[in-house]
């Protein structure tokens, strides 16, 4: 069994250990929903994957499974192996968030609780004020994701999470505190599953539901039309044509202002003195040089931005709060009710003690300026313009990142009371500066054809 488990694995698209050496230790049973049907047992299991020869590194990834008694046509594509189950005999094992049977006892067990004898060590909690549609059928989605995200009907979307670890899930601790404090910036939540552990005392987190945006629209998908508009219209300007985002930037800015503002007062809002600072400096001065081994072509930009980061350790005290801590237009949603904001796990490289640290805003802020002077460039990248077409676009795409960014730091601003001081000038130089640094690390390691990208934003001022 564990051969066939291996190999998929290996290949799932939300595994992190591809290209790595490693091991399938132990698959641990912690779990089984109630009330399946004759011949269907659905369970949760998690599989330990230790990497290298010493067995010092371990992750956990949560596996949700369907045995069947006999083969399911509909989900030959979700097939995970066969294996004898003590009650079925020999089983057909598939993926379970593929498949609506398995999915609409995961919703059920949501709406009602099962008891505790039946529920064993999973723990299904839920928000009141939302009646879960228990006749809505499962999808999941297609995208590129490091976890499953399953979608019930028009109702509600249930994040599955994959790679887990023991303690609080910062996305589910955030949406909880940023639902019940009435935000308007992010999709309910309606509920989690926990996985207790009474022998060893611990906790793990599962599983998100909340509200499903159905029609809601990508926010980078929106700047990338913007700036294809501006692009076809090549003598005029960014205001000029149809498809400007600076309204929507500047809402974007109010938006994080707003969710900031929510954070601030829910979550711990404390001041990290200069000795902090000093580390916060050479933590990003440590990156660099790590960056300069992987992609030679920072060398050049080292001392600006080894001065960048320098003016750091002028500072005598920064203020730091809870923040999403990974964001970009990929983590935005236009809704007809405004943006949303998702997906607040944090940097998925941290462990995730470190993720519900508080931080400083200026994080958040520098990571969606980063991605307004991206989008232009990946459109001049990928456009296919000759040499003539190519400088009039590098030149609007400039125009739009300046535009864009513009509109939502001053609107991020005044929005939040916060005065463009110098102190903040500094934080924001010095972690645009760092963001790039990890971009061109990112893109050498993900999307090569796109090293040009940070690399080029490195070569101009900000
Ligand atoms: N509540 C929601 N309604 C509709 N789509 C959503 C919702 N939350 C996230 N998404 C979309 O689902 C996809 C994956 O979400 P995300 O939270 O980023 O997952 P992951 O943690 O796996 O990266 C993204 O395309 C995101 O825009
Ligand atoms: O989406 P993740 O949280 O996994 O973030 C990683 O992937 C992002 C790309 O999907 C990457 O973002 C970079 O590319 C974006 C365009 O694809 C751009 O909008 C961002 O500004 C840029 O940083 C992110 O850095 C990486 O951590």
């Amino acid at each position: 069994m564990n051969e066939e488990l291996r190999s998929w694995i290996a290949e799932a698209r939300w595994f992190g250990g591809k290209g790595r050496d490693w091991e399938l230790t132990a698959v641990r049973r912690v779990g089984e929903l109630p009330d399946a049907p004759d011949g269907l047992r659905v369970t949760i299991e998690l599989a330990e994957v230790v990497y290298g020869g010493d067995h010092s590194d371990t992750e956990l990834y949560q596996l949700p499974l369907a045995y069947y008694r006999e083969p399911q046509d509909r989900l030959a594509h979700a097939l995970v192996g066969e294996w004898h189950d003590e009650e079925l005999g020999q089983a057909y094992v598939y993926d379970a968030v593929h498949d609506r049977e398995s999915m609409a006892l995961w919703l059920r067990a949501f709406a009602a609780p099962p008891t505790s004898t039946a529920r064993g060590l999973l723990d299904f909690h839920s928000l009141a004020g939302h009646d879960l549609d228990l006749e809505a059928h499962s999808t999941l989605f297609s995208g590129e994701q490091s976890n499953s995200s399953v979608a019930f009907g028009e109702d509600a979307l249930m994040k599955v999470f994959r790679k887990v670890t023991p303690g609080v899930n910062p996305d589910i601790a955030i949406h909880q505190v940023l639902t019940e404090a009435g935000s308007t910036h992010v999709a309910a939540l309606y509920g989690w599953l926990d996985l207790v552990d009474d022998e060893t005392n611990t906790t793990i987190q599962l599983a998100m539901l909340q509200q499903f945006l159905r029609t809601a629209s990508d926010g980078w998908d929106l700047a990338l039309a913007s700036v294809r508009n501006l692009f076809a219209e090549a003598d005029l300007h960014a205001d000029e044509v149809g498809g400007d985002f600076a309204g929507e930037a500047a809402r974007l800015g109010v938006a994080l202002a707003e969710v900031h503002a929510d954070l601030a007062e829910h979550f711990p809002l404390e001041q990290r003195d200069a000795a902090v600072v000093d580390a916060l400096a050479t933590a990003m001065e440590q990156r660099l040089t790590a960056a300069i081994d992987i992609v030679p072509d920072l060398a050049i930009h080292e001392a600006a931005l080894r001065e960048t980061y320098g003016r750091l350790r002028g500072l005598d005290h920064i203020d730091v709060q809870q923040v999403h801590g990974d964001l970009h237009l990929g983590q935005t949603l236009r809704t007809s009710k405004g943006w949303k904001i998702v997906d607040f796990e944090g940097e998925p490289a941290k462990p995730l003690a470190e993720r519900l640290e508080p931080d400083s805003a200026w994080r958040d802020v520098a990571g969606m300026m980063r991605s307004f002077d991206y989008a232009p460039r990946v459109v001049a990248l990928s456009g296919g313009y000759d040499a003539e077409e190519s400088d009039q676009r590098t030149y609007r795409a400039a125009e739009w990142s300046a535009r864009n960014r513009t509109a939502f730091l001053d609107a991020y601003t005044s929005s939040r009371g916060v005065d463009a001081d110098r102190t903040a000038e500094v934080l924001l130089d010095a972690y645009l500066a760092d963001k790039v640094v990890y971009e061109a690390v990112y893109e050498a390691r993900n999307r090569p054809g796109w090293l040009s990208i940070p690399l080029a934003a490195l070569g101009e001022t900000r």
